[in-house]
C-alpha cells in the first residue's frame, strides 16, 4: 500500500503508523518548489510596500498616500535560512531586485551556496546583517523556534521576516512581541503553528501580511505534484523504481534487478534462522555478514530482508521490508552487521 503526499511536508501523515503497517509513504518534493518560492517573493514585496494594507485602506474609502511609505529592496540584505530547493529559488529571484543574499544551511556547503549567489555564514553572523529574513527549513526540533526572542534581539531593529515553510520555525509569541516593540517591522506568514490559527493576534496585526497556507496553491504546482505522484505510484506497481519514499530505504533497493536476488536470499536465510532457532525472542542475536566489494552497501536492505524471513509467520502482524526492522527492535532482537572486504585473517572490518 502507498500513502502519497502531493507536496513536500509529510507532517499530515502519521509516518510511524504507516511504517508499522508496512505502508510506503511518498512525497513529491519538487512539484511545488517554484510556487512556494514565488509566494515568498510576493511576501517580501508586500512587506516592503504594504500592498495589502494599501488595498484594505482604499476599500475603506481612503486615499492615504503618506501612511504607506515603503522601502526599496535594491541594496537591502535578505537572510535565507535553509538553502534547499525553495531557499535557492528565492535567492536567485530576489537578486534580480538588487538584494544581497546571505544564508545558512547545515547541509549545503558554502561553495554550493556561492554558485547561486548566496554568501554563506553562521546564524549569529547572519542575524544582525539582515533587512529581511526568510526561513525555508523543515520543522524539526533544531528549527522549532529558530527565530525566537533571543535571535530577534540580535537582528537589526525593524527587520522584516517571512515564513512560507512551516509554522513554529518562527516562534509566534516572540514574533508578536517583536512586532509590538518594533524590533520586527513586519511579517509575511503563510503557515502557522495551528492551522487555521485560533489565536488571531498575529493575523490581525497591522504589520502582518498573511495567507491561509497558499504556497503550493497554483494550478501549475498542483498539476506537477499530481503527475509526479501518479508516475511514482505506477513505477512502484510495475516494480520499476521507488522515488520519493520517505520511510522505505530497504524497499528502494528491492526495485533494483541486481539486488532482488540478494533480498530473496536474505529472506530465505531469515526463514531458515527461524526454523533453527525457534520463535524470535529478546535473547536472540542476529549478525548479518557480507563479503566482497559488490555487497559493500548491502546492509541497507539485506538486514531488513533477513528480519522479514525471521519474523514472517512468527508475528501476528503483516511483515515486509518496511516494518521488519521496527518489529525486530520491538521483539528485542539484537541485530548487528559486518562487512568484510576479504575472507582472510587480514580482512578489513567495518
Ligand atoms: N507554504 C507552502 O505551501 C509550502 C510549499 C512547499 C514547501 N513548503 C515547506 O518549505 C520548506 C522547505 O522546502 P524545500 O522543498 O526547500 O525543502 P528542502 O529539503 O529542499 O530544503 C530544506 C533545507 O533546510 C535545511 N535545514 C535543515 N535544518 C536546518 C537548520 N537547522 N538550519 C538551517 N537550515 C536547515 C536543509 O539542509 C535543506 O537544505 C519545508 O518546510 C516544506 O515543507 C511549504
Ligand atoms: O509541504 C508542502 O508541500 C506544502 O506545505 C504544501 O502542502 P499542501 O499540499 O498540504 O498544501
Amino acid at each position: 500500500m502507498v500513502c502519497s503526499e502531493a507536496g513536500v511536508g509529510v507532517d499530515n501523515v502519521d509516518v510511524n503508523a504507516s511504517t508499522r503497517n508496512g505502508i510506503i509513504v511518498m512525497n513529491t518534493p519538487n512539484g511545488n518548489t517554484l510556487s512556494a518560492a514565488e509566494l515568498t517573493c510576493a511576501m517580501i514585496l508586500c512587506l516592503a510596500r504594504q500592498i495589502p494594507q494599501g488595498t484594505a485602506s482604499m476599500r475603506a474609502g481612503k486615499w492615504d498616500r503618506k501612511k504607506f511609505m515603503g522601502v526599496e529592496l535594491f541594496g537591502k540584505t535578505l537572510g535565507i535560512v535553509g538553502l534547499g530547493r525553495i531557499g535557492k529559488e528565492v535567492a536567485t529571484r530576489m537578486q534580480s531586485f538588487g538584494m544581497k543574499t546571505i544564508g545558512y544551511d547545515p547541509i549545503v556547503p558554502a561553495e554550493v551556496a556561492a554558485t547561486f549567489g548566496v554568501d554563506f555564514m553562521s546564524l549569529p553572523q547572519l542575524w544582525p546583517l539582515c533587512d529581511f529574513i526568510t526561513v525555508h527549513t523543515p520543522l524539526v526540533p533544531a528549527t522549532k523556534g529558530l527565530l525566537n526572542t533571543e535571535s530577534f534581539a540580535k537582528c537589526k531593529k525593524g527587520v522584516k521576516v517571512i515564513n512560507c515553510a512551516r509554522g513554529g520555525i518562527i516562534d509566534e509569541e516572540a514574533l508578536l512581541q517583536a512586532l509590538e516593540s518594533g524590533q520586527c517591522g513586519g511579517a509575511g506568514l503563510d503557515v502557522f503553528g495551528e492551522e487555521p490559527p485560533k489565536n488571531t493576534a498575529l493575523v490581525n496585526h497591522p504589520n502582518v501580511v498573511s495567507c491561509p497556507h497558499l504556497g503550493a496553491s497554483t494550478h501549475e504546482a498542483q498539476r506537477r505534484c499530481g503527475e509526479d505522484i501518479a508516475n511514482q505510484i505506477v513505477d512502484v506497481v510495475k516494480g520499476k523504481a521507488l522515488v520519493g519514499a520517505v520511510n522505505a530505504q530497504a524497499l528502494t533497493s528491492a526495485m533494483d534487478l541486481e539486488t532482488k536476488p540478494w533480498i530473496q536470499l536474505g529472506e530465505a536465510l531469515g526463514v531458515m534462522g527461524q526454523a533453527l532457532a525457534g520463535k524470535v525472542n529478546d535473547q536472540m542475536k542476529v549478525k548479518v555478514t557480507t563479503l566482497g566489494e559488490s555487497l559493500r552497501t548491502a546492509k541497507n536492505y539485506l538486514t531488513s530482508a533477513v528480519m522479514v524471513g525471521l519474523l514472517k509467520g512468527a508475528s501476528e502482524n503483516y511483515v515486509n521490508l518496511i516494518n521488519a526492522p521496527l518489529f525486530g527492535k520491538e521483539a528485542g532482537l539484537s541485530v548487528s552487521e559486518l562487512f568484510l572486504y576479504f575472507c582472510v585473517d587480514l580482512a578489513f572490518q567495518f
